[in-house]
């Protein structure tokens, strides 16, 4: 994996310091379920921010209202202080990507060409141009395929370029889920259990991937179950238990909180063992879900 990645100019190429996503009061409700109960949060420039919590505790859902896959039934998601509007290729193109918890993948398409759907909200040729092929045309594709490569080097998935993505192992198939949430130029990214079924190994390289995107100036929301991670990685951690916010601090902070031990971690989170499994919560995903299905980013 290259650590590098050119920059690319994006509306929403962002300043070091300051808000850039603002949820303010996110209530979601199912019927008379309350998913996510006058939930605040901030992400800022530059940051990694984790979002944790038990089974079930509505992390999820909250991404879901981030993202406009679900329209919050009261509060407002802001994104660099305009109000993002509920539409999912809207906000991504607002500057706001995502992967999801259950991989979504084109199975069927080569790597490369997964990406390269990524970067739709990026390209200004349109229908007209697609079919009259002009000259535009083969610039902008050439571009993009340019960019493509250069974000498939960035996740050490350059070499798979031409495989089809139902091929790739599981922890490939979350890497370019990245790529593509990536092509789509964020200012933010927000990641859905991006370890989900992936070895020690592999966790360990989707550390570095995510330092290596916040050191682009892109910053970083996840929700993940493995606590070295999450203590690793972030630079301010929030809790979710039963669609409230329980609390929100840096790692240390967290980590060592009782209402924290008490309603997810079960006992102190010890940084210093080197058993993987001992810092790793049982995580709420359906490992089934390694097979490939068609990307919904767009509903
Ligand atoms: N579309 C939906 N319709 C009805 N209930 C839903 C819907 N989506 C989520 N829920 C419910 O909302 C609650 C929060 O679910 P959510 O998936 O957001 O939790 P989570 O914290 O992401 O859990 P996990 O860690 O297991 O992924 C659960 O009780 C879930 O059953």
């Amino acid at each position: 994996m290259t650590t590098t990645i050119p920059q690319q100019p994006t509306p929403a190429g962002a300043e070091p310091g300051g808000a850039l996503l603002e949820a303010r009061g996110v209530i979601m409700r199912f019927g008379g379920l309350t998913a996510v109960r006058n939930v605040d949060l901030t992400v800022n420039k530059g940051e990694i921010v984790g979002l944790i919590g038990p089974n079930g505790a509505g992390k999820t859902t909250f991404f879901n209202c981030l993202t406009g896959l679900y329209v919050p039934t009261e509060g407002t998601v802001s994104y660099q202080g305009t109000v993002l509007p509920p539409k999912p290729h809207l906000v991504t193109k607002a500057g706001v990507a995502r992967t999801f918890q259950n991989i979504r993948l084109f199975a069927n398409m080569t790597v490369l060409e997964n990406v390269l759907v990524g970067r739709h909200t990026r390209t200004k040729e349109g229908l007209l141009s697609a079919i009259v092929r002009g000259p535009g045309y083969h610039r902008a594709e050439a571009q993009s395929r340019a960019r493509a490569m250069e974000l498939l080097e960035f996740t050490g998935l350059a070499d798979k370029a031409e495989h089809l993505a139902r091929n790739l192992p599981y922890g490939e198939q979350r890497k370019l889920e990245i790529a593509r949430a990536l092509a789509s130029e964020p200012g933010l990214l927000l990641l859905d259990e991006p370890t989900a079924g992936m070895n020690p190994q592999e966790t360990r390289a989707t550390e570095e991937l995510v330092f290596a995107i916040r050191d682009q100036g892109i910053a970083v929301l996840v929700i993940e179950h493995d606590m070295r991670f999450i203590f690793n990685l972030c630079d301010r951690v929030a809790v979710l238990v039963q669609g409230e916010k329980l609390v929100e601090g840096s790692s240390d902070v967290v980590q060592n909180d009782e209402r924290v031990i008490a309603a997810y971690l079960g006992e102190p989170f010890d940084a210093t063992s080197q058993d993987d499994t001992a810092a790793r919560e049982t995580p709420g995903t359906d490992q089934a879900e390694g097979t490939t299905s068609e990307q919904e980013n767009d509903r």
